[in-house]
């Protein structure tokens, strides 16, 4: 089997990798232009010979054959995002298109990792896939590029017939995240910002890995449940939309204390304003998950946090708590 992923040098893309490349008989080509990727995140496999590396946008065409896309590249950070609005609109649009028109041209099927915020800031709580959102169409390039992104793929679906699986992925935390993500890894900065202003907001934190506590380099040992969620999807029969996340919740301020104590009970917790649109509440119904892909996520949040805790504390070379 001869796969493409687009953005599969970043966070979940290289983790994506790693599990594909893990099956002998598939063959791995990864499309980035590196914006928030780096090939560090590949190093692994760079010179295999199932492995192939490409700079390569993907709002320029793509002419390769191969049998299944996973289409990632956009970046996800609301910092890289925001850098160039127009640009992600372009990246979610063209790319997406071209992307869909290599699916048509080749007769692969192609899976695109949505995101939760195509829920916006949501009046239903917890959100299941067939609530239709909430969000602000002047507001987020990456809001609305990823729900344009998902229309195309139903319309090439239902005018062409083309093979398409949606992932909705919620907010994901894990090893090779950026170090100034701006997602929850600001805590990661020991800044002890919180990117929320009240004490209510909270956010539903996927725990993607298994064995957080496992070192980087050891990472054959642990396992990513959301990349387990995708290849599901990719391999069933369901086209999806459905939600990848965490239903347990905790607020960033919970959070922000946890590793508080944990590193200097003394530093300060400050509050910061919040980006403007995003939501201040969210968590997945993962009922379509479970049901469809016998998926749900592997480390339960409330166990979660004490595991996430311990990662910034290896992040961040501070010594055991005492
Ligand atoms: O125009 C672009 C922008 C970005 N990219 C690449 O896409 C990748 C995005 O990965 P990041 O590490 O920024 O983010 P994540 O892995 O968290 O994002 C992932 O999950 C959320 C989804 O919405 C994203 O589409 C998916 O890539 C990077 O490797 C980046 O270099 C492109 O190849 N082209």
């Amino acid at each position: 089997m001869r796969i493409l992923v687009t953005g599969g040098a970043g966070f979940i893309g290289s983790h994506l990798v790693d599990r594909l490349m893990e099956n002998e008989k598939n063959e791995v080509i990864v499309a980035d232009n590196y914006f928030t990727g780096s090939k560090d995140n590949l190093k692994k496999w760079i010179g295999h010979p199932r492995f192939e590396l490409i700079r390569h946008d993907v709002t320029e065409p793509l002419l390769i054959e191969v049998d299944q896309i996973y289409h990632l590249a956009c970046p996800a950070s609301p910092i890289f995002y925001k850098y160039n609005p127009v640009k992600t609109i372009k990246t979610n649009v063209i790319g997406t298109l071209n992307m869909l028109g290599l699916a048509k041209r080749v007769g692969a099927r192609i899976l695109l990792t949505s995101t939760s915020e195509v829920y916006g800031d949501p009046l239903v709580h917890p959100q299941p896939e067939s609530y239709w959102g909430n969000v602000n169409p002047i507001g987020s390039c990456y809001d609305e590029g990823k729900r344009v992104a998902e229309t195309l793929m139903f319309d090439y679906h239902r005018q062409h017939g083309i093979e398409i699986r949606i992932a909705r992925i919620f907010n994901t935390y894990g090893p090779r995240m950026n170090i100034d993500d701006g997602r929850v890894s600001k805590v990661q900065e020991l800044k002890l910002e919180v990117s929320v202003m009240s004490l209510t907001w909270y956010i539903s934190y996927n725990l993607c890995i298994f064995e957080l506590l496992l070192p980087e380099c050891d990472y054959d040992f642990y396992e990513m449940s959301q990349v387990d969620g995708l290849i599901r999807l990719m391999e069933g029969p369901n086209t999806g939309p459905i939600n990848l996340g965490n239903p347990g919740e905790f607020t960033m301020i919970e959070l922000a204390e946890t590793v508080k104590e944990l590193i200097n009970p003394d530093v300060e917790i400050k509050m910061v304003e919040n980006t403007p649109d995003d939501p201040r509440q969210r968590k997945p119904d993962i009922t379509k998950a479970k049901e469809l892909l016998g998926w749900e996520p592997k480390v339960k949040l409330r166990d979660g946090l004490p595991l996430m805790e311990e990662n910034f504390r290896l992040r961040l070379g501070v010594d055991k708590k005492k």
